[in-house]
């Protein structure tokens, strides 16, 4: 899979939920939850997800904020895979999400 251009990855970031580029080769977003426990419970399924699509990102868990860091190894950069990936990690995060609106 080849990487995408530069422009092409801002554009489809600009539609999506606070991913930002780093070093315009890495997807980073972080993720806050309401506990230590939800956090990992979210880990492991962005790890089961990440073992199906043979594509992993680099997480990290710092208490109740979770970083997912997220490029296309092989490509060199960021890759259809990648803007797929993200989607559904946000969608992984849907049902913990901290209802803010109370
Ligand atoms: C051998 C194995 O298929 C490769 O190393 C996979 C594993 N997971 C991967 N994950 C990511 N993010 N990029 C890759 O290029 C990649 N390659």
């Amino acid at each position: 899979m080849e990487k995408l251009p530069l422009k092409s990855v801002k554009e489809q970031l600009a539609e999506s939920q606070g991913w930002e580029l780093e070093d315009e080769k890495w997807l980073i977003k972080k993720y806050r939850f309401r506990s230590f426990l939800d956090s990992i419970s979210f880990v492991n399924q962005i790890a089961k997800l990440s073992e199906e699509e043979n594509h992993h990102p680099f997480i990290s868990v710092d208490f109740k904020v979770v970083t997912l860091k997220l490029t296309s190894w092989r490509a060199n950069g960021i890759t259809e895979l990648d803007l797929k990936l993200i989607k559904q990690y946000d969608s992984l995060f849907g049902p913990f999400q901290i209802n803010t609106s109370k």
